[in-house]
């Protein structure tokens, strides 16, 4: 019986357990099919309701732009008011955007600890641009290397190598001599205007080219520190250049505006120099290395190492020794040169940092770097320099490796991150006549007001796992070469002319028009000054 229904109605039929047949194959699949659709239904229903009662949070707010080029029309030429203006406008976290690149602008303490330190990881990667590619071997520096094991060993190696105590004790002898010979220089100048700036670049970079090989640029040899300083200007003014390149990557194989090529051009002199130096090492020449190592020649003995955990490519020394020379000249430069301007402009804080270094110094001694610690009104007047003229007034932008809600707003994955410093450390919400120069307000605050990146209302180094390496060595050289330029010498105006504070951005604010001032002797007790 059995097999007569089998054969009949074949192996499709589902049965009743009396064995009559219930459903046919084209029913159940019929029925089967209705279900998928009716929970394909639901749950888009389920989303759609979701998503309506939870809408996805908004882009932050922000000027209308030009369809395709969006703000590109409106950035130039001056980026830092544009976005200060915009910011003044639009709130606290605003939104731009450049080609297909999203910019986010953050003018608020309490957002930018938001994202350096309670999102710090998604937030610490870079975004490189096409001439910074060129410029570092596709990021194999610090300053635009990603985040991640290779950047963490970099920073340790530049941190625990160059900026420890014991590494920044050991090259004193390097700073002192350079800034005795700085004050020879300007001795032999006194009673005629010198281009202050000039000296000050000058001796910071053979400050920080002595520490890292023993070498410096002096008399007729200066011309190449001056020239280095040129190549690297330029070099910067391409990476900050909007670049068609940057902004729609499919178009890079045209490098429509040529900031490829020329980046190139000024990359190739920069490290030129630094491979002549490379080779007269090579060659066993340059300082004595009897005693101890300096960092070119540690760096070198990385490149022989097989661990692939601490070894470095040629590739990455240049590129680290590029990061050292310029990170660490332009900004101290720029800060001494602020520190003076503001000087000259205040002649009563003048005169309280000569006091100062009168009663700690005396008029028999150079100053040295353990007077340093005591000098607390001169740390103030440093600070203040960095509360009103940061030398990276929207710090180095950062980019985030996740779409991340940040103050009610959506950041989208690969925005690029810009801190408004400058207009945070002017903020009347937060500073007291944030416009006046006022060192004083620093003095009760010493130790709280630090460069640690702890407080964002004043964060001139960074904050968080960029946060910038070389703060011991700004600090000590800073300090120094502004003591002993003060101590050493009066300092008069050409025609009594107050300086000019007018100021530029690329990548760094620096000074519109050089510091020219004339050097008077101090009596004649200052022998050691000459
Ligand atoms: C007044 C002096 C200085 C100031 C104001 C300054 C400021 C900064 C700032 C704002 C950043 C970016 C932080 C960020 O991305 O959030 C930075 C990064 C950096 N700075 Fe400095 N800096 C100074 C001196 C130096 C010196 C002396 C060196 C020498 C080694 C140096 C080397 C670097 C490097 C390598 C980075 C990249 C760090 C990274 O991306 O992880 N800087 N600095």
């Amino acid at each position: 019986m059995s097999n007569f229904y089998d054969k009949v109605t074949g192996k499709g039929w589902l049965r009743r357990h009396d064995g009559v047949a219930a459903f046919t194959v084209t029913e159940v699949a019929a029925t089967l099919t209705v279900a998928t659709l009716v929970i394909i239904f639901f749950s888009w229903l389920v989303k759609k309701l979701i998503i309506k009662t939870k809408p996805s949070l908004p882009l932050p707010p922000g000027p209308i732009g030009w369809p395709i080029l969006g703000h590109l029309l409106f950035i130039k030429p001056d980026f830092l008011q544009y976005v200060t203006k915009q910011s003044q406008i639009h709130g606290p976290i605003i939104k731009l955007q450049l080609g297909r690149k999203v910019y986010i602008i953050i003018s608020s303490p309490s957002i930018a600890k938001q994202i350096l330190k309670d999102h710090d990881a998604i937030f610490a990667n870079r975004d490189i641009p096409v001439a910074a590619i060129k410029g570092t071997f596709g990021g194999l520096d610090i300053v635009w290397r990603s985040n991640g094991p290779e950047l963490h060993k970099l920073r340790k190696l530049v941190v625990s190598e160059i900026m420890s105590n014991k590494s920044l004790d050991a090259c004193y002898e390097f700073r002192r001599r350079e800034i005795q010979y700085m004050v020879k220089n300007i001795h032999g100048k006194i009673g005629s205007p010198i281009n202050l700036s000039e000296q000050i670049f000058l001796t910071a970079f053979n400050v920080t080219i002595n520490m890292l090989w023993g070498g410096s640029l002096n008399g007729e040899e200066s011309n190449l520190g001056l020239e280095f300083r040129d190549q690297f200007k330029e070099f910067v003014k391409l990476m900050v250049e909007p670049n068609i390149s940057d902004m729609f990557p499919m178009l890079r194989p045209f490098d429509l505006q040529g900031i490829e090529s020329k980046a190139k051009k000024h990359i190739s002199w920069l490290y030129g120099f630094f491979e002549l130096v490379i080779e007269q090492r090579k060659l066993g020449e340059g300082p004595n290395m009897a005693d101890s190592k300096d960092f070119l020649q540690q760096l070198l003995e990385l490149n022989q190492t097989g661990d692939v955990k601490t070894s470095l490519s040629m590739k990455e020394i240049n590129a680290m020794l590029l990061n050292i020379v310029t990170g660490a000249t332009d900004t101290t430069f720029t800060t001494i040169e602020w520190a003076m301007t503001e000087l000259l402009r205040h002649p009563n804080k003048l005169q309280r940092v000569v006091e100062e270094l009168d009663a700690i110094i005396g008029d028999q001694n150079i100053v040295e770097e353990f007077h340093l610690p005591r000098l607390l009104y001169l740390e103030a007047v440093v600070k203040e320099t960095l509360r009103i003229h940061p030398p990276a007034p929207l710090l180095m932008p950062h980019m985030s490796s996740e779409t991340t809600i940040i103050a009610g707003y959506t950041i989208p994955k690969n925005s690029n991150i810009y801190f408004n410093v400058w207009a945070i450390q002017r903020d009347a919400e937060f500073w007291e006549d944030p416009l006046q120069f006022e060192p004083e307000r620093f003095l009760n605050v010493i130790e709280k007001r630090n460069y640690k990146g702890n407080s964002f209302d004043f964060f001139p180094f960074g904050s968080g796992r960029r946060i910038c390496v070389g703060i011991s060595m700004a600090e000590k050289i800073i300090m120094l070469m502004l003591a002993t330029l003060l101590h050493c010498f009066e300092w008069e105006l050409p025609n009594g002319r107050k300086p000019d504070v007018k100021e530029k951005l690329h990548l760094l604010l620096s000074k519109v028009e050089p510091l020219v001032v004339v050097p008077i002797s101090r009596s004649s007790k200052w022998r050691h000054c000459g």
